[in-house]
């Protein structure tokens, strides 16, 4: 099974894993009293795409929402440890909550605009952080629709509602949303898995043309899709790392036997 699946040329791996933007040391996360995240170590490169695979409930997303901190919106939820985002601890206290989120942006399994026009839905976020012109917020949706390739398809009806798109249009136009904020990192948390499978390819495309300007980390329960979008790999499994490295060689020449049983479909 290993051989069906079709693996990303990580012709640029090296060159970007040699500056790290996100190091995770020593992490460990509660739900209450569960750990559910167990001393976690690993880096994620500059510029370059990381996905995240494992059974369900080994803590994936967990992971993915410590990176911006979005646990802290609900009661009973604590990270330890430290994760350095350009070198600095954004888990210290007196981390600048609105400033993480918009340099760390999230788009989530299911398509969520806000109710409002598809023009309101990038526009609003930017006013949150900046005070634009008509003109220059106008060239901004602009070119965040463009970026998440949707413009085409939206640019005359930008003031119809987020919600008459479909759900693939919907899920770019959460994308868009996230750009348009010029986050440094994007975590996208099974962007496609309830899209159908061109609107899946589409968001495809699209990761591999955002990496060259962000750093990208994807949850996905797909393994040909973290095979197809990542230059990078890790397996986790029931709250612990237990392997990451280049995608090629993860799903080829596996280190751990759990690695090797989970990508052969033995489990999970
Ligand atoms: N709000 C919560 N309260 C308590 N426990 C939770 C909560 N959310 C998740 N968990 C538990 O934490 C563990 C990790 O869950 P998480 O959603 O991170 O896993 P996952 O690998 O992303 O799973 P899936 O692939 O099914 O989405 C699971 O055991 C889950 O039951």
């Amino acid at each position: 099974m290993t051989a069906q699946i079709r693996i990303q040329p990580v012709v640029e791996n090296t060159k970007s894993a040699m500056r790290p933007k996100i190091e995770v040391k020593d992490l460990s996360f509660f739900y209450g009293a569960n750990k559910t995240l167990k001393n976690l170590n690993l880096t994620l490169p500059e510029k370059a795409v990381t996905a995240f695979i494992g059974p369900s409930g080994c803590g994936k997303s967990t992971l993915l929402r410590t990176f911006n901190r979005i646990y802290e919106i609900y009661p009973n939820q604590r990270a330890e440890g430290q994760i350095l985002v350009d070198g600095a601890n954004i888990l210290e206290p007196r981390q600048d909550l609105n400033l993480l989120r918009a340099k760390i942006g999230m788009v989530f399994q299911k398509p969520t605009p806000f109710p409002m026009s598809i023009y309101e839905n990038i526009a609003f976020g930017i006013r949150l952080y900046e005070r634009l012109g008509k003109a220059d917020l106008d060239e901004r949706v602009e070119r965040a629709l463009r970026r998440a390739a949707l413009w085409e398809e939206v640019k005359d009806k930008l003031s119809a509602s987020g919600l008459s798109l479909s759900g693939g249009q919907q899920q770019r136009l959460c994308i868009a949303r996230t750009v348009a904020v010029r986050p440094e990192i994007i975590l996208l948390d099974e962007p496609a898995s309830a899209l159908d499978p061109i609107s899946t390819a589409k968001i495809e495309e699209l990761i591999d043309e955002l990496k060259s300007d962000y750093t990208i980390a994807i949850v996905t329960h797909n393994m040909q899709q973290a095979a197809r979008v990542s230059d990078l790999t890790a397996f986790m499994y029931l709250g612990e790392l237990v392997e990451m490295g280049p995608t090629e060689s993860l799903f080829q020449t596996p280190r751990e036997k759990r690695t090797q049983d989970y990508i052969t479909g033995r489990f999970g």
